[in-house]
């Protein structure tokens, strides 16, 4: 490994004299990755061979990923699988769209992915400075998901605290807090992740299209019909005529996914029990989990740090 690529230094993200399950971050040009991954993502960026026809997920942890990769797959393959015989039906979305970094180029192994039928569809964590440089050559299409800042927080502080054991105490709220405010979670800095893609959509909206969990939540039709149109696959007269739209809507929601066993039983290739992807799924949800002077403090952060981009979240619950 070059030395640019050894990383600054790394936390751990949690308090582990009070038993968090300790999450590692590694310092990379300015941004926290996964320590445990580190090596994926550095062989992923060195040697992941991008193709033009290639669909890249990319989102911040917790902002819809496994939303994302169901109606992606979904929209991409709707000719191919119908909703009787669908592999979601008994497929996790995580096993169906793979994280480039963590579950192919494993612990730095480079894998063969020439075999894979175009296009192909993977899933990326990683911020867009940090992207293999063939990702941008290629000018494949690169689909960005975000979420409000609060809401991502909460669910993110949750799902981090699922992962202590029955005995292990879980991570306060305000110590969670305290470090995604100062730029230290997975991934992070959680807004300069967002401006990274921000700029790059505006930059070149045919190959990178940027959205939002609130508005997919609140009208996922017209968002499915972006999707599909992004994608060069706009649903048909036909397809609009047998409401295709509106089935895979409703396939893919929250409710419908959430209650298939796949995804009430069995874990990821990590052991994280596929369950824990499904929590709650509405906007606005922070309202029950900050505090005043946190919903503050992050708000008053993220108008300074989206100041004059014109990137805007509406998160409150309707
Ligand atoms: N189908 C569907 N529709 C709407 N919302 C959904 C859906 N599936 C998962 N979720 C909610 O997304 C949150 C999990 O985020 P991610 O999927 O990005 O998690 S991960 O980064 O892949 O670990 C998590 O949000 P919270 O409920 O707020 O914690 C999930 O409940």
């Amino acid at each position: 490994m070059s030395t640019s690529c050894v990383p600054e230094h790394s936390v751990t993200l949690s308090i582990v004299e009070k038993g968090w399950k300790s999450i590692e971050l590694s310092q990379y040009q300015g941004f926290w990755l996964l320590h445990k991954y580190f090596p994926g993502s550095m062989a992923c960026r060195e040697h992941f061979e991008s193709s033009k026809d290639d669909v890249m997920l990319i989102t911040t942890p917790k902002s819809g990923t496994t939303w994302l990769k169901a109606l992606t797959f979904t929209v991409l393959n709707r000719t191919r699988h119908d909703f009787n015989n669908h592999p979601l039906l008994t497929t996790s979305p995580h096993e169906l769209v793979p994280l480039l970094d963590y579950d192919l180029y494993v612990d730095g192994k480079v894998p063969d992915l020439t075999n894979i039928p175009s296009p192909r569809l993977f899933c990326l964590h990683l911020p867009y400075e940090l992207l293999p440089t063939s990702i941008i050559e290629s000018n494949c299409r690169i689909i960005y998901l975000c979420r409000n800042p609060k809401d991502t927080f909460v669910s993110l502080w949750l799902f981090l605290n699922k992962l202590v054991s029955e005995d292990e105490a879980p991570v306060p709220v305000e110590e969670a807090f305290e470090l995604f405010h100062r730029g230290i979670s997975p991934y992070g800095p959680f807004w300069e992740h967002l401006l990274g893609y921000w700029k790059a959509s505006l930059e070149r909206p045919e190959r990178v299209l940027f959205m939002k969990y609130e508005e997919i939540k609140e009208d996922p039709a017209f968002h499915l019909r972006r999707l599909a149109d992004f994608l060069g696959c706009p649903f048909s007269d036909e397809e609009e005529r047998e409401e295709l739209v509106e089935k895979i809507e409703r396939f893919c929601s929250f409710e419908s996914l959430k209650s298939l066993k796949v995804n009430k039983s069995g874990t990821t290739a990590h052991g994280i029990q596929n369950k824990s992807f499904f929590r709650r799924g509405v906007v606005g949800d922070w309202e029950n989990h900050l505090t005043k002077e946190m919903i503050e403090a992050l708000d008053k952060l993220t108008q300074q740090k989206l100041e004059g981009s014109g990137l805007t979240f509406k998160d409150a619950k309707k």
